[in-house]
């Protein structure tokens, strides 16, 4: 027995140094992977200035792991110094690798020359890792665009009927007060059923299993940073992406569930439009791809996993989190405003008195106030930690000569940004631009409302939905869909601050009561 005791003390003091060992060797040899990497663009990029360097040792080492709390600070004091003179800076990042800030004036060399010359980081990201942690798209497929191209064929008269039964279902309030969570209940509930209706159908979004493994995956999709890969050498990535797929409860084991309904499901569907002989009707987002489908006849496009891996990239990669996120902003001002939404029942019964029945873009267009305040709530909110957003990897091999005089060569690999948030802060494009404003888009000014209902526009000093070429083709569809959630929103419940000590500005729950439908309101 006490040789047993020994052996297994031993045993384990061994396994125990082995670990520490290798765990060492580990950090050690991501902190030297993560310094040379460093250095090495320090190097590169020596010829532009730098924000956020101070006279010290390893100051492009340390300025990078102080981007991890003062980031924000580090952009607004570059953009300040040198991009508003119009002259490119870089921007040390916490994960290592620097970024060529673009001055606003040089947002037209931008759409041309940059463009081309580069991608999107997430794109490259998710074609570097797709064999092993992303659905089963065709190699190389990020995202399929004829989706969003169908997804025109649906204005707010569809999204009406899908926004209806998903309150119904998610938000069954009744007259009494009752506290509710404002992220999870009053948004994440109705919008995830209104978007499993929107691109999937009737069907599924009656499936409560379907709904749970879609949004698990999209929770898991999204907690996937790719800019965590920067910390390991290239040869480390398809590891790290194995082990990031493959944790429990992380992406591939929620598409294996998804997959398990959805395949399925789709080989009826399949079945059923070759016996109907592709007429079917165009009611959600996959019935017009089926029947595209059917017309076409290639057999990528028919593949039910490649369906399901197209759908679960749209939803998980472009939808839940931009929409349900929009809407949680706008809700916690409601929230926090009671009296806004006055105004927005105000405006809402005279557009809707003077086009009964309708439920069209021409109506939600004249709603300026409604546009204004989700303007207004995603100039405010922040893109991310330092500001900096509309980040491309340069992917050409010659890299891109920045334009000027004496032009920098910038080397493939190098990422590019724009100072989102600072510009979206500076008091010269908005007047007192720290203060939240919910009217400030409502110009009075012009005589055509549907001139100033411009929530979708894009200019170099609104990035909110990006600009140029890879400028958000969805924001359309977005701005149909916010609109009419929060129309059937303040039409159907009343809400008011939790009473007591925890009313604030940035409250997490509301209390809500179904409330009397107004008489006006006769769109569903
Ligand atoms: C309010 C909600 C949304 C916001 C704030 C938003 C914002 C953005 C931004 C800023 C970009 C540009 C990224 C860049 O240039 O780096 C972008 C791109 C994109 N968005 Fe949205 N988006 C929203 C909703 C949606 C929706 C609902 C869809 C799909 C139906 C969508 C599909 C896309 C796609 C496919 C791209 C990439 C374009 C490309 O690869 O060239 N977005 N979005």
């Amino acid at each position: 027995m006490r040789d047993f005791n020994f052996f297994f003390i031993k045993g384990l003091l061994i396994s125990l140094c082995a670990l520490v060992v290798f765990l060492f060797s580990l950090f050690f040899l991501v902190f030297a992977h993560y310094t040379s990497k460093v250095c090495t663009n320090a190097r590169t990029l020596s010829a532009l200035p730098w924000a956020g360097l101070q006279n010290e040792f390893f100051s492009t080492l340390r300025a990078c792991l102080r981007d991890w709390t003062s980031g924000l600070q580090v952009v607004s004091n570059g953009y300040y110094r040198y991009g508003k003179k119009g002259q490119f800076f870089v921007t040390p990042t916490w994960w290592g690798q620097p970024l060529v800030t673009v001055p606003q004036s040089q947002f037209q060399w931008w759409s041309k020359e940059l463009e081309p010359k580069t991608q999107l980081p997430q794109t490259v990201n998710n074609l570097q890792s797709q064999r092993i942690a992303l659905p089963g798209l065709p190699i190389g497929e990020h995202l399929y665009y004829q989706n969003l191209q169908n997804l025109k064929k649906f204005g707010p008269r569809h999204i009406l009927s899908w926004v209806v039964p998903s309150f119904k279902t998610y938000l069954d309030i009744g007259t009494e007060w009752t506290t509710v969570n404002i992220k999870d209940e009053a948004v994440y509930g109705p919008a995830k059923g209104t978007m499993i209706r929107a691109y999937y159908g009737e069907t599924l979004s009656q499936n409560p299993e379907f709904i749970r493994h879609t949004m698990n995956y999209v929770r898991a999709f999204n907690g996937m940073d790719y800019r965590v890969a920067h910390f390991f050498p290239p040869w480390f990535s398809p590891i790290f992406w194995w082990v990031v797929g493959n944790r429990p409860n992380g992406p591939l084991r929620n598409q294996e569930k998804y997959d398990k309904i959805i395949i399925p499901y789709l080989r009826e569907r399949l079945a059923d439009i070759a016996v109907k002989k592709g007429q079917i009707e165009e009611t959600d987002l996959l019935s017009i791809y089926l029947k595209a489908a059917y017309k076409t006849n290639d057999p990528v496009d028919l593949d039910p996993v490649v369906i399901a891996g197209r759908f679960l990239m749209l939803t998980s990669g472009f939808t839940v989190a931009t929409l349900s996120g929009v809407l949680h902003l706008v809700m916690n001002q409601l929230t926090a405003n009671p009296s806004y939404i006055g105004i927005l029942l105000k405006e809402l019964e005279a557009t809707t008195i003077s086009r009964p029945g309708e439920w069209d873009a021409k109506l939600l267009h004249s709603l300026v106030h409604l546009d204004s305040i989700f303007r207004e709530s995603m100039r405010y909110s922040k893109f991310n930690g330092f500001g900096l957003a509309l980040m491309r990897v340069v992917t050409d091999p010659n890299g891109i000569k920045l334009p000027g005089d004496n032009p920098v060569l910038v080397p493939q690999g190098t990422w590019f940004g724009a100072p989102a948030d600072v510009i979206h802060f500076d008091n010269c494009y908005y007047e007192d631009a720290d203060q939240f404003k919910p009217w400030r888009f409502v110009s009075t000014d012009s005589e055509d409302r549907a001139e100033r209902n411009m929530m979708t526009a894009l200019s170099d000093s609104n990035l909110v939905f990006g600009r140029g070429r890879n400028a958000c083709p969805g924001r359309f569809f977005a701005s149909d869909f916010l609109k009419t959630y929060i129309c059937y929103f303040i039409t159907h419940y009343d809400i008011r601050q939790v009473p007591g000590p925890n009313a604030n500005d940035n409250p997490t729950h509301m209390q809500i009561r179904s409330r009397k439908v107004p008489t006006w309101w006769s769109s569903e």
